[in-house]
């Protein structure tokens, strides 16, 4: 993943490249999160008599060739002209699915027509009628899922964009998928009054699977199943919001462990090592972010694509290392 990074950086404008690169704070949860995969070892079982490997898993009644997302980031435009259709493209060949941003810098519909199975990430917006536009628009443009992202009751705060003055999208760019039912692009709402109430206000405004994003308390899991919810990522935002949250991976295994929901899990994950450390410990699947950006800055499509390809190699070969035949035979007990 460095060699990537390190060529995002070469080709990105300085101030976008701190934007997608930073986090909140001093950056301690962003480090956290690759920290903790590094600190796993993995306890492999030999002579298991594995065979070829099965790396499909299904989720919400979508079928995924390999138990990997890309997670919602923001502003693809600003790493690459393809932007988000690029990065869809790359989803759609590699059959994974995609998960829009709210923050998208193309609209959904040019998105969704690469063929690419999209799931629409949104911030619950106070204004109920916005919102419940933003959900009708997500579902005609045929996204599966709604992803409820709960850990920004406020904006983090980022020194690198601090500095930098990086408040907004240069002229040129906007939100596509915030404009309201007049056509006007309105700024994302973050909101610390939400609270259940809301979640289950989006319920009753959509049939579609909702699952929340930023989950990082079991606490949290428990309330989740009993307002609804269909499934939980367990992330704190890539590191972009509470700095000193604890690391996605090491609140991973209380949460699996207090619901049935199926649990996802993002942020820190590099390699297809990590991949399989994460579900070891009770993921479902896992949604990578910043590696996508990287990708899609220095290759676009082509890039993304590559770099799925590349976790998918990785994961098939590790499993086989490890003794598991498909995800599901992963279990904590694999890793130390
Ligand atoms: C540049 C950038 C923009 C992001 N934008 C969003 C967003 O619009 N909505 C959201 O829910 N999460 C957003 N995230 C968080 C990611 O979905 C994800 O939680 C995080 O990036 C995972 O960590 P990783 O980058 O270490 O893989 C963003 C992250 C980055 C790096
Ligand atoms: O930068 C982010 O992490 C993010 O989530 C976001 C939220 C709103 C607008 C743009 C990006």
């Amino acid at each position: 993943m460095t060699a990537t990074a390190d060529r995002a950086q070469a080709v990105l404008d300085p101030v976008y490249w701190d934007y997608f690169a930073g986090g909140a704070g001093d950056e301690r949860t962003l480090r956290a999160n690759e920290e903790a995969y590094a600190r796993r070892r993995i306890v492999p079982r030999v002579l298991r008599g594995v065979g070829e490997r099965d790396l499909r898993t299904t989720l919400f009644g979508t079928e995924l060739t390999l138990p990997v997302l890309i997670a919602p980031t923001a502003f693809h435009r600003l790493a690459h002209p393809e932007g988000e259709a690029g990065t869809a493209a790359a989803a759609a060949g590699a059959g994974t699915v995609m998960v829009v941003s709210s923050a998208a810098t193309q609209p959904i519909e040019e998105i969704a027509a690469t063929g690419a199975a999209l799931w629409f990430q949104l911030y619950p917006q106070p204004d109920a009628a916005f919102q419940e536009h933003l959900i009708r628009r997500a579902e005609r443009a045929g996204c599966r899922a709604l992803v409820v992202t709960v850990d920004s009751p406020v904006f983090g705060l980022r020194d690198r964009d601090s500095r930098h003055g990086f408040t907004e999208l240069p002229a040129g760019y906007a939100c596509e998928n915030m404009r309201d039912a007049a056509g006007r692009v309105r700024d994302i709402a973050m909101d610390a009054a939400l609270s259940w109430d809301h979640v289950d206000r989006i319920r009753a405004a959509t049939d579609l699977p909702i699952l929340l994003k930023g989950v990082l308390h079991p606490g949290d899991a428990e309330l989740a199943a009993a307002h609804g919810v269909a499934g939980l990522i367990v992330s704190n935002h890539g590191g972009r919001q509470l700095d000193g949250a604890i690391a996605a991976l090491d609140a991973l295994p209380a949460v699996a462990a207090a619901t049935a929901l199926p649990v996802l899990v993002d942020g820190g994950v590099r390699r297809g090592t990590d991949v399989l450390v994460a579900l070891a410990l009770g993921a479902t699947a896992v949604l990578i972010g910043r590696p996508v950006v990287y990708a899609l800055a220095t290759g676009g499509r082509r890039g993304v694509r590559e770099l799925l390809e590349t976790v998918r190699t990785e994961l098939d070969h590790v499993l086989a290392l490890a003794g598991a035949r498909r995800p599901a035979d992963l279990t904590p007990d694999l890793v130390a």
